[in-house]
Formats: C-alpha cells, sequence, structure tokens
C-alpha cells in the first residue's frame, strides 16, 4: 500500500494520530535528507503524537538540483515518509513521519521561499547542509566570498540561490518589517555548529549591508548542538524490502540505527518547541558533547573508511567487526581524541566509546564505507585535524592520526591495492587525487595542501608520523601497515 494521507489508516505500521491539517509551519528547514528525516523530523513528530508542538511543523526547503528528487518523492505522498529503526537483533521498527507538512524547491520559486522565511509565523530555520554547506575555507576558517554560488547571490541581482542569499534577504525583510528575528538552528556535525552559523550569516550579511549584519549578530540566536544518529543512505534494498515485509510503499523512506542523541543549547529567539519532552537534552554549554561526538564517532569514523577500503571492506559493519581496525579505531579514541576532550557531564567515556564500537558493528545499518569515505576535505579538517594540532601543542601522541591522513592520502590516489579505480567523491577532487599521485615521488605532496591541512606539514612529530605511515601503506598495504602500529585487538 502506498504512503499518502488517506491511506495512513489502512496502513500497517504505526503511523501519525494527530491531525496534520491542525499542523502550521514554525520550523523551515534547509537540507532535507536521510538525517534530518531521522532525527529533527522524528522528535517534532514525537512532540505532535503527544498533542504538542502543532505550530511547529517543518517545511524542508532544496536549494540544489539534486534536491527535485525529494521535492518530487515528498510531494507524491502528501509529504509522509517512513523512518525504519534497524535493531541490532534484525528487528525492524517502522512508523510513518508526519511532521513535515510542507517542502519547497527553492529554485522554482525563490521569493516565496524568501517570504516564508520572512513570516512571523517562521521562528526557527534549521539547517542540515552537510560541512560543506557552510562555505568556510579550511586555512583561514574564514567564509569564502569566493565561491560562485556567493558571488552570484551577491552581485547578480537576480533572485537568491544559497542558503546564504535565501535567509540573509529574508531576514532583511524581517528588520525592515518591524519584526522578530527567528533562531537559526545548525543540526551539522561541525564543532560549533551554532557559532559557525552565526559566523557565515552575519559575514555575509555584512557584505550586503553593515547594519543588517549587526541586526542579526543582536537579534538571531544560533544555538550549537550536538546531533547523533547514523543514517545511511537509503537503498534501493530498504525500498523493497519495506514493501515485502511491511506491505509499505514508500518512494523515499529513510532507515537508522535504533541510537539518537540530540544535545541542544538553550539559545532561541522567538521560542522553541518543547524538545526536552521527547528526550532531547537542553543544555547551557553543548561544547563538551559535540567534542566528545566529533572526535570520537565522527573521526573515528574516518579513522575506520581508508583503512578499510582499502582492506576490500565495503560495509561499515564488516569493517567494525574486524578485530585489528576496531582495535585500531579503539587506540586512535583512548591515546589521541580522548585526551582533547574535557569532562562530559552524566557520561561515562569508556562506555561510550565501547559503544560506539558496538554502533559501528551493527550489521542491520548497512552502511557504506563510500558513505564515509565521501567529502573528506570536508570532514578530516573539522574533525581530525583540531586533534592532532592540540596534540602536537600540548606534546600529545598524534602517531594514529597521521596513519588515518595517511590512509585517506593513500585512498586519495583514486586506484586500491589491487589497481581498481576508486572512485573519490569529494568536491576537491580535481585538485586532490593528482595532488595524492604526486606523493609517491615526494611524500608529503598531499599535507602541503594548505588549503586543507594549513601549516601542518610544517610540524616534523607530524610530518615524521604522516611519513611513515604514507610509506607502510605503499610498501606493505593498509592490513600490514595496521599491525605495525599500536592498536587494541579484542
Ligand atoms: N547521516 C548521518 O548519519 C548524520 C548524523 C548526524 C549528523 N548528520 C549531519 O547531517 C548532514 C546531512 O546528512 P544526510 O545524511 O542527511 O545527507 P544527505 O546527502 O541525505 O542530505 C544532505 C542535504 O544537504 C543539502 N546540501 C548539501 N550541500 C548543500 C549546500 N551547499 N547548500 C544547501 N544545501 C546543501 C543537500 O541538497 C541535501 O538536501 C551531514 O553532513 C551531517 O552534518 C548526518
Ligand atoms: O554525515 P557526515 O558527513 O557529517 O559524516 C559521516 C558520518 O561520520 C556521520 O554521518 C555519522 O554517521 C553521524 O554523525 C552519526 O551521528
Amino acid at each position: 500500500m502506498r504512503v499518502s494521507e488517506q491511506t495512513l489508516p489502512e496502513l500497517g505500521v504505526p503511523v501519525p494520530s494527530y491531525r496534520r491539517d491542525d499542523v502550521s509551519v514554525g520550523i523551515v528547514h534547509f537540507g532535507v535528507g536521510g538525517f534530518h528525516r531521522a532525527h529533527q523530523a522524528m522528535y517534532v513528530d514525537r512532540l505532535l503524537e503527544q498533542g504538542k508542538a502543532k505550530e511547529w511543523g517543518i517545511c524542508g526547503v532544496g536549494v540544489l538540483p539534486g534536491d527535485r528528487r525529494m521535492q518530487e518523492a515528498l510531494a507524491a505522498q502528501d509529504h509522509l515518509y517512513t523512518l525504519v529503526l534497524t535493531h541490532p537483533d534484525g528487528t525492524w521498527e517502522p512508523r510513518v513521519i508526519g511532521s513535515i507538512v510542507d517542502y519547497r524547491y527553492a529554485p522554482d520559486d525563490p521569493e516565496a521561499v524568501v517570504e516564508l522565511l520572512a513570516a512571523p509565523s517562521t521562528r526557527i530555520i534549521s539547517l542540515t547542509v552537510t560541512e560543506g554547506g557552510y562555505n568556510i575555507r579550511h586555512d583561514t576558517g574564514e567564509f569564502d566570498v569566493d565561491d560562485p554560488a556567493v558571488q552570484h547571490d551577491l552581485r547578480s541581482g537576480e533572485p537568491p540561490t544559497t542558503v546564504f542569499g535565501l535567509v540573509t534577504e529574508a531576514l532583511a525583510r524581517r528588520r525592515e518589517r518591524g519584526l522578530r528575528a527567528p533562531t537559526v538552528m545548525s543540526c551539522d556535525n561541525i564543532e560549533g555548529n551554532g557559532a559557525v552559523a552565526r559566523r557565515v550569516f552575519t559575514e555575509y550579511a555584512r557584505l550586503l549591508d553593515p547594519d543588517l549584519a549587526e541586526w542579526i549578530s543582536e537579534h538571531v540566536r544560533f544555538p550549537n548542538s550536538m546531533v547523533d544518529r547514523i543514517t545511511p543512505v537509503t537503498t534501493d534494498e530498504v525500498v523493497s524490502a519495506l514493501s515485502e515485509r511491511f506491505d509499505v510503499q514508500d518512494r523515499w523512506p529513510v532507515a537508522a540505527e535504533s541510537f539518537t542523541s540530540w544535545v541542544l543549547e538553550e539559545a532561541f529567539a522567538d521560542g522553541r518547541p518543547p524538545l526536552e519532552d521527547v528526550g532531547v537534552q537542553i543544555v547551557d554549554d553543548v561544547a563538551p558533547y559535540e567534542l566528545m561526538k566529533l572526535r570520537l564517532l565522527n573521526a573515528g569514523h574516518q579513522g575506520l573508511c581508508y583503512f578499510a577500503y582499502l582492506m576490500g571492506y565495503r560495509l561499515v559493519h564488516e569493517a567494525a567487526q574486524d578485530p585489528l581496525l576496531a582495535g585500531f579505531v579503539r587506540a586512535y579514541m583512548d591515546t589521541e581524541a580522548t585526551p582533547t576532550l574535557e569532562p562530559v557531564p552524566g557520561i561515562d567515556l569508556d562506555e561510550y566509546k565501547t559503544t560506539l564500537i558496538e554502533r559501528f558493528a551493527n550489521p542491520e545499518i548497512r552502511d557504506t564505507i563510500a558513505r564515509l569515505c565521501a567529502e573528506s576535505s570536508d570532514r578530516i579538517p573539522k574533525w581530525l585535524v583540531p586533534v592532532i594540532r592540540e596534540n602536537l601543542a600540548t606534546g600529545g601522541h598524534v602517531q594514529l592520526s597521521a596513519a588515518i591522513v595517511a590512509s585517506w592520502a593513500r585512498y586519495a590516489e583514486g586506484v586500491d591495492e589491487q589497481g581498481e579505480p576508486i572512485e573519490v567523491v569529494d568536491r576537491l577532487a580535481d585538485t586532490l587525487v593528482p595532488i595524492a599521485r604526486r606523493q609517491l615521488t615526494h611524500p608529503t605532496a598531499f599535507i602541503e595542501n594548505t588549503e586543507v591541512f594549513g601549516d601542518l606539514a610544517q610540524n616534523h612529530r607530524f610530518v615524521d608520523a604522516y611519513t611513515w605511515a604514507l610509506d607502510a601503506l605503499h610498501n606493505d598495504g593498509a592490513r600490514a601497515t595496521l599491525k605495525e602500529l599500536p592498536g587494541e585487538p579484542e
């Protein structure tokens, strides 16, 4: 049976019991992908199920050509979709989520999107636009004004196309109309995601109108958050298994692990849904939670994925079940990431790390190594390089982090250990792959790329560890390299 408002009563899986007609848009979300649908939209759906937050329905917005598909898929089923939680014991827990009540593909009608963002009823503008979506230069940490899409929005006089252009135009209209400022809530995996969002939106606005930038910085709030739920890309297998096992035909369901966590800073300009009623931890300072998650889970993923790919793994759980890989990742977490963390209120870090390896090893998630290996140039500088820099400054260990960077550099050569091509998915691939190939004769070529690594190649301690690992990867291969490194085989 197809998912739609009309078929809800007949679907044999849990569905919204609330009337969606009564739900109005209070949140406009940019970047409705797998994660938003498995996380924030699920939390709002839980609130609606409790009879709360009716004014906090979600309207999704897509700005990139790839988002057209999401607009069509959601429109075809009244913006309903199925979230399947995949438990490690093989149990699947599907539920139709009803909190997304509208979706706009911005290029169709940018003016309507700007007006929606400027409407007083829109009190939160949220984002999962990926790490790259914030348009930050890795070397300077500044907003990249030279980006062609940003230049278009700043200079062309045509309707805005980027999240920066659309949101800033709406904020300008609010200011002119004497309306309240909204909250801009980043839910991306970026350290200080709220602070980063604040920086990029005010910097963009300053280029247009310094007074507007002042108004934004004074009135708009940008809460930091830690968000966590492993959500792979939806596969055809999930679509067909949902149909076969539950008789639910959904154009674009999303499957995710059952674990979920959201720690959110109490920093809202114009109210918020009572998210604490559905398990969100509202705190004054998110930093310790963010650091813990980004440096253990996300950087841990990076520790796993390039070595795993080179060793022939294509699925995350299979790699995480290899004691050599699991031991390497755990050793990185213990000896290099953990010393850079702050105490995390209410969390036993040892238990957290053990649970992470178990989550990676969950065979039901079927997350792909390819997903983790994509857009590395947006991930390594944001999650791993800060760990390296801190350890270099304090005299801490960097050997395993250096090996992770070397595994990426080896992977970026675009050829695996069997001589087969690797599809390097990275917005910088055209520059990174040729640079990586040069390292066969010039071992530090990759890390001399200051756009990604800053001045890391000037540090001898890092360079020694890095060149050792790269050399071992070239001469002995990934498995043998890991065997030479300190690990914690189970
Ligand atoms: N998937 C996960 O396990 C997970 C978990 C925690 C946090 N996150 C965060 O969510 C982000 C998205 O993950 P996902 O799994 O939903 O990915 P996805 O590919 O399914 O969706 C990404 C969305 O972001 C949009 N986007 C990308 N670049 C953009 C840009 N420059 N401007 C505007 N929109 C842009 C895309 O169009 C798409 O709608 C991640 O990058 C991460 O920061 C993901
Ligand atoms: O989605 P990204 O690009 O931030 O990173 C890839 C994964 O590390 C990430 O998606 C994790 O699965 C997620 O952060 C778990 O909560």
